[in-house]
C-alpha cells in the first residue's frame, strides 16, 4: 500500500471508532483487526502503519472528532493529495480535530490534583509492566528472562517497553508472569493479601487483581464475584495458569445480595475494583475520552456506591474494604470514598499501606505523571 492508500484506510477505520465510541460499540483495537480481515492484500507492515496512524489520531484528540477525516488531517497533511487510492485533497476549510488531551466537560471534574503540567503523561504511550508470580518464581528470575528493569514500587513489578509482545513468551505461558501495570499490583498490595485468610473480591472482572493476591496469599480462600458472564468466564484458565485456587462466582443483578449471603461477615478484607470511567487509563485506551459521557458518567457514579453498599455487610468485625476506581475524577474517588463514610458509620478510613501516591481526601490518588502508573483513586476503611 503507498502512504496515501495507508492513509485512506485510517480514515475508514477512524470513522468506525468515532461511530463505535458513540455507541459504545467494539474497541478501536478490535476494529482495526476486524479490518484487515477482508483486506488480505495488506502486509504485516502496512497493518502496522495503518494501526499506529489510527492511535496517532486517537492520542491527537480529546473532543470525538467530526469524522475519521478531520481526526487524521492535522498528523498528515501531506497525504492528503488526491493521489491515486489516498483521501481527496484537502480544503481549507475543511475540518480539523485540534489537539487535547482532557475533553472541556470534564476537565472541572478532574482532580485538582493532575495540574496541567500533567496532562500529556495521561495519554503517553504506556510501558508494559508485567508481575511475577511469586508463588512460582522470583522477580529477579523474570527480570533475567525478560532483560527487564524492576517497577518502582511493586515488590511483584518489572518494567518493559511500551508495545512489548509478552503473550507469545513461554513464561507467560507457564504462567510465571501477568500483563498488569503497576497501579494494579498496588491496589493488590493495599490489601495487605498476606494477612488475611478470607478475601472477596467483588468486582472480579478477568480476575486481574484476584490473581495478584492469590500469588501473594496462596493459602487464603479468594472468592472472585461478577455480574459480567463473559469476564468472570476469563478468570478460570488464568488461574489454572498460575496454578492458582480461585472460587468465582457469577452475582445476578439486582440481587447480588442473595447470591452473597453465605459471606456476611465473614470477609476479612473485600476488595471493590469499582466500575468507572477508566479516566486513569487513557495512555492505554485514549479513545475511553470519546466514550464518556455525563449521562454514562452518572451511571457508573451511581453503580459504584452501590457496590460499596453491597461490599460493606461482608466485610467481619476489623476486617479492611478496599475501594479502587482507575479514575481521576473526583466524583468517582474522593467524594465516593467520603459518601461511603457518611453513610456507613461502622466503618473508619486507615492508610494503604503502600508509600505511594498522594493524599486525597481520605483516599490517595496515583497518577501516569507522579507515579508512572496508570490513574487510581484508592482508600482503605476498617470495620469497628
Ligand atoms: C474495573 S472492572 C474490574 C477489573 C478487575 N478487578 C481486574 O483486576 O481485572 C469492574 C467490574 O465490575 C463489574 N460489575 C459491575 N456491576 C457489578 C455489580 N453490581 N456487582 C459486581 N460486579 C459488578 C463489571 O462487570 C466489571 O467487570
Amino acid at each position: 500500500m503507498t502512504p496515501s492508500a495507508r492513509a485512506q484506510a485510517a480514515i475508514e477505520i477512524l470513522d468506525q471508532v468515532i461511530a463505535s465510541a458513540r455507541e459504545d460499540g467494539p474497541p478501536a483495537d478490535a476494529l482495526v483487526s476486524a479490518y484487515f480481515k477482508t483486506r488480505r492484500y495488506a502486509g504485516s507492515k502496512d497493518r502496522r502503519a495503518v494501526r499506529e496512524l489510527v492511535f496517532r489520531a486517537v492520542r491527537h484528540s480529546a473532543e470525538v472528532p467530526v469524522s475519521g477525516r478531520a481526526a487524521l488531517l492535522p498528523l498528515a497533511p501531506e497525504l492528503f493529495d488526491g493521489a491515486g487510492h489516498g483521501p481527496a485533497a484537502a480544503t481549507d476549510e475543511e475540518p480539523r480535530a485540534e489537539e487535547g488531551v482532557v475533553p472541556q466537560w470534564l476537565q472541572p471534574l478532574l482532580s485538582p490534583l493532575v495540574e496541567g503540567g500533567e496532562w500529556a503523561a495521561l495519554v503517553e504511550r504506556a510501558p508494559v509492566d508485567l508481575r511475577a508470580n511469586l508463588s512460582r518464581t522470583s522477580r529477579d528470575e523474570m527480570a533475567a528472562h525478560f532483560a527487564a528493569a524492576p517497577t518502582p514500587v511493586s515488590p511483584w513489578g518489572l518494567r518493559l517497553p511500551p508495545d512489548s509482545a509478552v503473550s507469545a513468551d513461554e513464561a507467560f505461558a507457564d504462567g510465571l508472569v501477568e500483563v498488569q501495570d503497576e497501579g494494579s499490583q498496588l491496589i493488590a498490595l493495599s490489601c495487605d493479601p498476606a494477612e488475611q485468610s478470607l478475601m472477596v473480591d467483588l468486582c472480579a472482572g478477568a480476575g486481574g487483581k484476584a490473581l495478584a493476591l492469590a500469588a501473594a496469599n496462596p493459602a487464603a480462600r479468594i472468592v472472585a464475584c461478577d455480574t459480567s458472564r463473559a469476564r468472570l468466564s476469563k478468570l478460570a484458565p488464568r488461574a489454572e495458569r498460575a496454578g492458582a485456587t480461585i472460587e468465582s462466582r457469577l452475582l445476578d443483578q439486582p440481587r447480588e445480595d442473595e447470591g452473597l449471603a453465605d459471606l456476611n461477615g465473614l470477609a476479612d478484607l473485600v476488595l471493590v475494583d469499582a466500575p468507572c470511567s477508566g479516566s486513569g487509563t487513557w495512555r492505554r485506551n485514549p479513545e475511553g475520552r470519546w466514550r464518556l459521557t455525563p449521562e454514562r458518567l452518572d451511571r457508573l457514579e451511581a453503580l459504584q456506591e452501590r457496590v460499596l453498599d453491597l461490599a460493606a455487610p461482608l466485610v467481619r468485625p476489623g476486617g479492611t474494604l478496599v475501594y479502587a476506581v482507575c479514575s481521576l475524577l473526583t466524583r468517582e474517588g474522593r467524594a465516593q470514598a467520603d459518601a461511603f463514610l457518611s453513610r456507613h458509620s461502622g466503618f473508619r478510613a486507615e492508610d494503604i499501606p503502600v508509600n505511594v501516591g498522594r493524599s486525597d481526601g481520605v483516599g490517595r490518588l496515583l497518577t501516569p505523571g507522579h507515579d508512572g502508573t496508570d490513574g487510581f483513586f484508592i482508600a482503605r476503611f476498617r470495620a469497628t
